[in-house]
């Protein structure tokens, strides 16, 4: 079996005086998708912000490719594309320079494959429009369109399907889909009933947390 990407032991976060998780321990494996699940409030955000390296407030252990994630964080952070449920776009700046920016801290991206990116998105005929000036599901699609150009292997994807229409829906799961296909993985939430053939589960807010 293939090793890991990405495993967690003994994951174990408090907010506020409040218990979210604990004896959290799950593996990410190549060719998998893995849907994290659970009511509102029971800490699907919060753990994937901790997977991404953006909430320190956790204690237990994070491998990536088998060492301790802190210790091969370069390899861990260039590999890793982090998509929170914010979509993070700028209404002043139009889906292209959105998209540049997005992709600034990666290596230089030429327009023309932004620009195929973004009408991939269905967002042709609006590379040059503030991004102020589209709709809730239209924004949402400009960070989307980093799904079309990212080589990393693992995403890790808050509530992408968020405002997105039923065909949107379907492309973004034959996206995941095929990242798993080409030997990465995908860790996403969301309340959309996504249930793709073989996904995985990790359930939040019962007694026990646990991996499906
Ligand atoms: N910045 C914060 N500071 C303190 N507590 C927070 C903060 N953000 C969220 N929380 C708390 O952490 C808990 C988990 O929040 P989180 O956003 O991870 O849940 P979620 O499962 O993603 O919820 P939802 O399904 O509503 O998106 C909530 O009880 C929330 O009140």
């Amino acid at each position: 079996m293939s090793e890991p990407l990405l495993q967690a032991v003994d994951l174990e976060c408090e907010r506020d005086a409040r218990l979210l998780f604990q004896n959290l321990s799950f593996s990410i494996l190549p060719g998998t998708v893995t849907r994290v699940e659970g009511p509102n409030g029971t800490g699907k955000t919060t753990l994937l912000r901790i997977l991404a390296g953006l909430n320190d407030a956790w204690s237990g252990e994070l491998l990536w490719c088998g060492q301790a994630r802190h210790q091969n964080r370069e390899s861990f952070l260039r590999n890793t594309l982090y998509i929170g449920h914010r979509p993070g776009i700028k209404p002043l700046l139009t889906p292209l320079e959105n998209l540049r920016a997005l992709m600034a801290p990666r290596q230089p991206v030429p327009d023309q494959v932004l620009l195929q990116a973004l009408a991939g998105t269905g967002l042709a005929g609006y590379e040059h429009v503030p991004c102020r000036n589209l709709s809730a599901g239209q924004q949402r699609r400009v960070a989307l369109a980093r799904l079309l150009i990212a080589d990393e292997p693992l995403w890790l994807l808050d509530e992408v399907f968020t405002a997105i229409d039923a065909a949107g829906v379907q492309a973004i799961e034959a996206l995941l889909q095929q990242r798993a296909a080409e030997g990465g993985a995908v860790l996403v939430t969301t309340h959309h009933d996504l249930d793709l053939p073989g996904m995985k589960r990790i359930t939040l807010g019962g007694e026990v947390n646990h991996e499906r």
